[in-house]
């Protein structure tokens, strides 16, 4: 059964309080029942006392939905709250905006408290095309906002991510390169913007290969898992360009600046143990075990206070905040300049001649 978005658990929520007629107390134990469940998951609260008639009832009414996922809740309460409305000629209007639906090259997808972004072109090795950089910030603006307490960042298929499309390059508009370069900075600059400014912890799931962008990104995640598998490549003067998402910051500061210079100025691949002990990895996990691992880990962090974990976020990040977004300014700059240089012509151009 497909369940309700968020979205439109929110509206049904908010249209609760326009009905004009009671709906009576089993109708609003069910709804009790399965708000609860919808945003806590299974009733797993110690039973009440006897006398707590009201609190044993409400109690029995959650724990009577068993294991019901907390999609299948959404869905079932979007479509009792209808129930009640239809009669007095209303409705729960809220279409699905932030659906996997409205993604093309994402599946976005909100379970038990976590919202995951997953990249999902992994024909393509998941790289970044330019509608997939505006679709993450769409759903990162979206993901800031809905109920979720934390949101984790994995890719389909075999890649983590192969870093921006090399065909971004290939596209010409019509004002010609210039206008291609000018074009790419502000749209790096906001996709970078959205990781800065993102308000919840931010947990990256690494499971595979990373590449450049999806890379030099991490230094703005809480938390960085990552399979055994999985290698961190940044190739920047190998394409003729420059570090990117703060990385020119994060990484020495994460690492020393001899450890980010063999990265950022020479290539170096690292393995998932040679990240982690640099600090850009926050644990590596073997990969038979990496998935159900970590959604163990991510489902304990979920339960936390959602409140008490964004102002502590805040408190960590908030001090650098201006000098990241300066950063990631003068970045923009260089590879604007980078882009229109022969040195990165040339590498793109060996890039496509390599594929003939
Ligand atoms: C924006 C800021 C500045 C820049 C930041 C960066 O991220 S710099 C870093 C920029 N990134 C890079 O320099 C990485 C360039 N890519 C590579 O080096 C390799 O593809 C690989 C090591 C990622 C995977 O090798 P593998 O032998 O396992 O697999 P495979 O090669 O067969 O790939 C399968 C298909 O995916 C395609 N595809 C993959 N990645 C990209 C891409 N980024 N672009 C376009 N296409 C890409 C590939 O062409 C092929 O397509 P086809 O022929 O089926 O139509």
């Amino acid at each position: 059964m497909m369940g309700a978005t968020v979205e439109q658990f929110n509206c049904a929520k908010s249209q609760m309080g326009t009905l004009k007629k009671d709906p009576g107390n089993e109708a609003k134990l069910k709804i009790y029942a399965l708000f609860k469940q919808a945003t806590q998951g299974p009733c797993n609260t110690p039973k009440p006392g006897m006398l707590d008639f009201v609190g044993k009832a409400k109690w029995d009414a959650w724990k009577s939905l068993g294991s019901v996922s907390q999609e299948e809740a959404r869905q079932q309460y979007v479509d009792l709250i209808d129930s009640l409305l239809a009669p007095e000629g209303l409705v729960v209007a809220a279409q699905p905006t932030g659906s996997a639906a409205s993604f093309d090259t994402l599946l976005v997808s909100t379970e038990d408290n976590v919202t995951t972004i997953r990249f999902n072109r992994p024909q393509k090795k998941n790289a970044i095309n330019v509608e997939m950089y505006n679709e993450i910030i769409k759903a990162l603006e979206e993901s800031g906002k809905d109920d979720s307490v934390i949101t984790v960042i994995t890719g389909s298929g075999d890649f983590y991510c192969s870093g921006n499309d090399l065909t971004n390059f290939t596209k010409i508009p019509q004002g010609g390169m210039q206008q291609m370069a000018k074009d790419g900075g502000e749209l790096l600059r906001e996709f970078v913007k959205a990781f800065i400014d993102f308000p919840k912890p931010l947990i990256a799931v690494i499971n595979g290969p990373a590449v450049g962008v999806s890379v030099t990104l991490l230094g703005l995640f809480e938390v960085v898992y990552a399979t055994e598998r999985a290698t961190f490549h940044t190739p920047f003067s190998q394409l003729g360009q420059s570090p990117e998402a703060c990385s020119s910051y994060t990484f020495p500061k994460m690492m020393g600046n001899a450890k980010a210079s063999e990265m950022l100025l020479f290539n170096k691949k690292l393995t998932a143990t040679q990240a982690c002990a640099q600090g850009l990895v926050t644990e590596v996990f073997p990969d038979s075990s990496f998935q159900t691992e970590v959604a163990t880990r991510l489902k304990a962090y979920a339960k936390l206070p959602r409140n008490s974990l964004t102002l502590s976020k805040q408190l960590i990040r908030g001090t650098e905040k201006e000098r990241l977004h300066t950063v990631n300014d003068q970045e923009v700059e260089r590879l604007v300049e980078r882009w229109l240089s022969d040195e990165c012509m040339q590498a793109i151009m060996s890039f496509f001649q390599a594929k003939l």
